[in-house]
């Protein structure tokens, strides 16, 4: 048995030991809990480091894309000079959506002018000014010239027209209204735009007669304004011209021959092809069409390239440059086709400073670049446009 004094000791020790144990326990219990805490907040700082990362992995391409669209916004339309007052004019182009009207807009835009497209869009596309739209010195009226439209300008160049012969033989009244009703109309507004001599060969009644016939009652009715109104007039006899920017179904020769070589189909030459054709590219016109306008020639001036081939000659030349295997296949001739044709250009050399400066094959390889692309596109939404035989579509056609 132990003492009493004995055990108070022993307990007394005890107790203290087991403060000690419980202050050691205490401790430790601080100590893990403290670490954990440390622990818990590192994985959450990893967490939250790597949820950064993330984040930025995934921002920064947008933040690429944000920069690049607002550089392209600030670049985004092709450089325009700046005119003054004095020499900025208000410029409407009829069919200035189209392949020629399309091609002027661009020079008068970047000249500097104001410019009003009008388009129906029949064969005309946005797709081709759509480099302009939003731009303040451009606007795009979708209007079709037949009816008329009443806006103030200084300049009018009317070239609402279909000009491809599968085209404008598609609906001939509508042609024909369009070529005279439209002219009408635009010379209604009290401002406006084989040598000369030549009264041109025409079958009244044929499948042409609806272009030709238009364009020369268009041609009369601006001599008769300019005589009886005082309207000022200038006359562009354009002959055949050829560029990007042409519809791929045009259903012209240079647009039907690239598209057959670079398809590998067969080149088709309607009738033997000895006919000929002389061939301008499309800046040489516009550079032209600009030249007559703010000239002080109100007489008809020829605009065209002077340089003649046989259409057999256009399709080797074409299947050359291309680089393609496609063959060439005689067709039966189309009706009431011109066998010879070739402008004379001494008088826009003479009066206007003008001659077409771009070789042949230059301009060839251009368009046939711009086909190339036009048929990749196309290609990418599963359409591949076909040539358009110059045939008159049978049956009823509407002719708003
Ligand atoms: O280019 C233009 O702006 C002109 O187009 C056509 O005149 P055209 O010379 O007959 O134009 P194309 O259809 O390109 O025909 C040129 C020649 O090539 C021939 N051709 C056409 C297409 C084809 O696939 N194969 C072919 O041999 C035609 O028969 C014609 O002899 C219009 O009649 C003109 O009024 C218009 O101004």
């Amino acid at each position: 048995m132990l003492s009493q004094p004995l055990l108070r000791l022993v307990s007394a020790v005890s107790r203290r030991r087991m403060k000690l144990l419980l202050g050691i326990a205490l401790l430790a219990y601080v100590a893990s809990v403290w670490g954990n805490l440390i622990n818990m907040r590192s994985i959450q700082e990893n967490r939250e480091l790597r949820i950064e990362s993330r984040i930025e992995e995934i921002i920064e391409p947008l933040r690429e894309k944000i920069r690049d669209l607002e550089k392209s916004f600030t670049q985004k339309y092709p450089p325009v000079k700046f005119l003054s007052e004095k020499d900025r004019k208000r410029i409407l182009v009829t069919g200035g959506a189209g392949f020629v009207g399309s091609h002027l807009t661009d020079k008068l835009m970047m000249d500097g002018h104001e410019v009003t497209v009008v388009d129906n869009f029949f064969t005309g596309r946005k797709r081709n000014v759509e480099h302009w739209i939003g731009h303040e010195n451009f606007e795009l009226i979708n209007h079709d010239v037949v009816e008329p439209l009443y806006i103030e300008v200084d300049q009018i160049y009317h070239l609402a027209s279909p000009a491809s012969p599968p085209n404008y033989m598609y609906n001939p009244i509508k042609t024909l209204k369009t070529n005279t009703i439209g002219t009408l109309n635009m010379l209604d507004p009290e401002v406006h735009p084989q040598t000369e001599d030549y009264w041109g060969h025409v079958n009244p009644i044929g499948p042409r007669a609806c272009y030709d016939e238009g364009k020369r009652v268009a041609e009369t009715m601006c001599y008769a304004y300019m005589k009886q109104e005082g309207v000022e007039v200038r006359v562009a006899r354009i002959f055949n011209t050829f560029g990007p920017r042409m519809h791929m179904n045009d259903g012209r020769v240079v647009s039907n021959f690239i598209l057959q070589a670079l398809q590998g189909e067969p080149l088709t030459v309607y009738g033997s092809g000895s006919q000929t054709r002389a061939f301008q590219y499309v800046s040489d016109l516009v550079n032209g069409l600009v030249a007559l306008m703010n000239s002080n020639v109100s007489s008809p001036v020829n605009l065209g390239n002077p340089e003649e081939h046989t259409i057999l000659e256009f399709a080797q030349l074409i299947k050359n440059l291309v680089g393609s295997g496609s063959e060439i296949q005689f067709l039966s001739e189309a009706q009431d086709d011109p066998q010879k044709r070739k402008p004379d250009i001494k008088k826009a050399k003479l009066m206007l400073g003008w001659e077409p400066v771009v070789p042949l094959e230059e301009g060839l390889n251009k368009a046939i670049h711009y086909f190339r692309k036009e048929l990749e596109y196309q290609a990418n939404n599963q359409y591949i446009p076909k040539p358009k035989p110059a045939r008159i579509k049978k049956g009823r056609t509407r002719h708003n």
